[in-house]
């Protein structure tokens, strides 16, 4: 497990431009392996959240127009005419406690573009009711929660490109992560940390955690991902380097549906633990 992702330079996925060939490899006529449809030999990944705790993708997207003010100033700001493909941006939250000083935006993240604190308040509004009160209320703090260092780290894919497998840093970050996805969707892997593998069956917070210990999960374009306890935690997530995906069809009936991958940007919000929140120092 690479711990490193998303921190510094970006592990990348190499190029596994699709490796076609037929799914069912155990076909010994030469001649039936051309007449097979070519499918990539990837999983085919799933529409909906797999089991995994503290992992929510709500069936809600950003709107269109906010996916267009993000991703163009992500561009002309951090990636036009750079070799860049990932930038770090920070702000401090305030507590809200200084009703002249603490306005709304600051209180998502001040110093954070505000291109991202439109963006912060947008996901405020529409996660509210849709995750549990206790996540929301650790991804936005109440009036009077104490200040907070957040990182807003985006990333550039081209298509073929990905991230390697990783925890988010255990020493950096905290707990209760936010990613969206804008301009193209990808597939997103996650994988059960092997210490934790213990038995077939494992509880967690009284709930029954199935035994798969991989999924291949569809991240549309304008999705919003969150990862907490145990997904943030016990599982690595990860993006193939791809330029295609296939993913299960909406209605599942249906045959999958091989989907081009565009030039993904990713916007990622993490809480700095305290001691980790001095800005520009080296990264472990
Ligand atoms: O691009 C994404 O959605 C994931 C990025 C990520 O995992 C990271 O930066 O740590
Ligand atoms: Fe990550």
């Amino acid at each position: 497990m690479d711990e490193d992702g998303g921190i510094g330079d970006r592990q990348l996925e190499g190029d596994d431009t699709m490796s076609l060939s037929p799914v069912d490899s155990n076909d010994s006529d030469v001649d039936s392996l051309f007449d097979e449809p070519c499918i990539p030999a990837h999983p085919i990944a799933i529409r909906t959240p797999p089991p995994i705790p503290g992992l929510f993708v709500p069936p809600v997207f950003l709107p269109p127009e906010l996916e267009d003010e993000i991703a163009s100033e992500c561009k002309r700001l951090y990636f036009e005419g750079r070799n860049a493909n990932q930038v770090m941006l920070f702000g401090r939250t305030t507590s809200g406690a200084d009703r002249d000083t603490d306005d709304r935006d600051a209180r998502m993240g001040k110093g954070l573009p505000p291109f991202l604190i439109s963006l912060l308040h947008h996901l405020s509004d529409v996660l509210r009711r849709r995750i549990p009160d206790t996540l929301y209320d650790v991804l936005f703090p109440p009036w009077g929660a104490p200040p907070r260092a957040r990182q807003a780290i985006v990333n550039l894919y081209h298509p073929g490109e990905g991230i390697t497998p990783h925890v988010d840093l255990l020493n950096r970050f905290d707990d209760g992560i936010i990613g969206v996805s804008l301009r193209s969707g990808c597939v997103m892997t996650f994988e059960r940390v092997a210490e934790i593998l213990t038995c077939q069956q494992e509880r967690y917070n009284g709930d029954v955690v199935g035994s798969q210990s991989r999924w291949d999960l569809y991240l549309p374009e304008r999705s919003i991902l969150i990862l907490s306890k145990d997904a943030r935690y016990g599982w690595t997530h990860g993006i193939p380097g791809r330029t295609h995906d296939l993913v299960e069809s909406e209605d599942k009936e249906q045959e999958p549906h091989l989907i081009r991958r565009g030039t993904r940007l990713s916007v990622t919000f993490r809480w700095l633990l305290p001691g980790a929140d001095i800005v520009g120092g080296p990264d472990p």
